[in-house]
């Protein structure tokens, strides 16, 4: 079945680390993103913290997880889900959303980009 534990990197390069699965589903891990808004010399691992349905094991399970920029003033929360392809081999497809800390309130149209990305193991 599809656990998100270990290492994955998707299309943009960008790679992040999923720990255990504790009873409640929940994980943390770390993301590093392969560009950004900032610099490139600023992109560092970021925190990250989530949940995937744990039991029972789901052949499929969906999951969702936030990360907290450690290099800028922005969060993106992920939605997806774990599915294994016709050789058994894993893959996650997420739809995200970034939201950008913006100067004004007048700016807050601007300030959310989405995206979908997929995910293969490392
Ligand atoms: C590299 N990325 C990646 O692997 N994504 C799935 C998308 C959604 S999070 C964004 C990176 C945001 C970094 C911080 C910022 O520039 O606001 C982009």
């Amino acid at each position: 079945s599809c656990n998100l534990q270990g290492m994955w990197v998707n299309d943009l390069g960008s790679r992040m680390f999923i720990g255990p699965l504790n009873a409640a589903g929940q994980f943390s891990g770390y993301y590093l993103a392969a560009v950004s808004a900032a610099p490139n010399a600023a992109i560092r691992e970021s925190p990250l913290h989530g949940t995937q349905h744990p039991n029972p094991p789901r052949a499929q399970p969906t999951f969702g997880f936030s990360v907290n920029w450690s290099f800028y003033d922005s969060t993106t929360v992920f939605v997806g889900q774990c599915f294994l392809d016709e050789n058994g081999d894993e893959f996650l497809e997420a739809t995200w959303l970034l939201r950008e800390e913006v100067a004004t309130h007048a700016d807050n149209w601007k300030a959310t980009r989405v995206g979908q990305n997929v995910y293969v193991r490392v």
